[in-house]
């Protein structure tokens, strides 16, 4: 993957007072940030979940295929391995400047501190940093970009990471039990050695704050998306009919977003919508979202459940060397990756 350096938003609010917004950063004014009311987005309860509930399991159904999006309450995520993972976070963005570059983002890898997707000199840029580590299956971790100057930060990615991963594991049976699909399937293309990654977000205050976007458009490509909200800062917003709508966390809750390979596996019944993060004029804003991926031996298609003939089918079904090359072809083009997967 070829990126271009860009500058740190955060130095850069830092170095100026914040006063200056450069023009790369700003948007179009049909791009401004422009919302309409609230998005209640629905509610599940993981421990309901649990006791096999099957009104919650509907609740579940039906919010990944009117809204691709949940607030997940009572997770199990034991509080001190969340404010583990929060600390660390913030604590990251906290050390001085020369200390993050040690992690910058090295050219053809994705891990590291910087900015993702970075292709043009007239791409507009996003209001905000990210750290962005592999982090499962554990032979994929880099440590040279997991910081070392935070005595528990690797110890609390570890833990995070795997709690993280038996939730997402579980709402995957979920899954599948909502569609009729035996769970075995699912677990065998994403369990044991499925894909996850952290990206930490950090969205520096601005003063012109209606004029950025701190995380431009975009759906996740993943199957399953976990974002947990740092501090008491919104920003995220979904497109909804049309319409941003901002998103409120619930204390203690996860967001639960369904992405790209979900919507394929499905063959089109579970949405991944659209989202971006807007910033603050005042106050920093950090997220941390954690993405899962099937496995590297998956093929990448609707599952034979979901369609009942091979005409049926919406989507390619593809190995993973094919699908990183349409993944990484489709993010530094601008195009979209579903498109590209939908069969002619
Ligand atoms: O900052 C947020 O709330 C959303 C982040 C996000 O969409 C992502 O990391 O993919
Ligand atoms: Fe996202």
């Amino acid at each position: 993957m070829e990126s271009l350096p860009v500058p740190s938003v955060q130095a850069m609010v830092v170095a100026t007072g914040g006063a200056d917004v450069p023009p790369r950063y700003l948007r179009p004014e049909d791009e401004a940030v422009a919302t309409d009311g609230e998005a209640e987005i629905p509610i599940i309860d993981f421990r309901r979940l649990q006791l096999g509930h099957d009104e919650e399991m509907a609740h579940m159904d039906r919010a990944c295929q009117d809204w691709g999006f949940f607030q997940l309450i009572n997770h199990s995520v034991p509080e001190h391995v969340v404010d583990g993972m929060k600390a660390n976070a913030r604590g990251f963005f906290e050390l001085p400047a020369e200390t993050k570059k040690q992690f910058a983002q090295e050219r053809g890898q994705l891990d590291g501190y910087g900015q993702l997707f970075v292709v043009s000199e007239d791409q507009k840029l996003d209001w905000a940093d990210i750290l962005f580590l592999n982090t499962l299956p554990v032979q994929n971790r880099n440590f040279r970009f997991w910081p070392n100057q935070l005595a528990n930060f690797r110890s609390a990615l570890d833990k995070y990471s795997a709690a993280v991963k038996s939730i997402v594991d579980f709402l995957l049976v979920t899954v599948a039990n909502n569609l009729g699909v035996d769970p075995e399937v699912i677990a065998e293309k994403c369990g044991i050695d499925g894909i996850q990654a952290v990206r930490m977000n950090y969205y520096p205050p601005c003063v012109q704050a209606d004029k950025v976007i701190g995380f431009s458009p975009h759906s996740d490509s993943d199957l399953l998306t976990l974002v947990l909200q740092v501090n008491e800062v919104d920003g995220l917003q979904i497109k909804r009919n049309g319409t941003w709508f901002p998103v409120r966390p619930l204390e203690g809750a996860f967001i639960v977003n369904v992405g790209d390979i979900l919507q394929i596996f499905t063959n089109g019944r579970y949405k991944s919508v659209e989202h971006r993060a807007v910033v603050d004029t005042k106050k920093e804003r950090l997220s941390i979202a954690a993405f899962h991926s099937p496995s590297i031996h998956a093929v990448v298609g609707p599952l034979e459940e979901m369609v009942a003939h091979e005409d049926e089918a919406v989507y390619k079904s593809i190995d993973h060397d094919e699908f990183m090359k349409l993944f990484f072809s489709s993010k530094l083009e601008g195009k979209s990756f579903l498109d590209r997967m939908k069969k002619l």
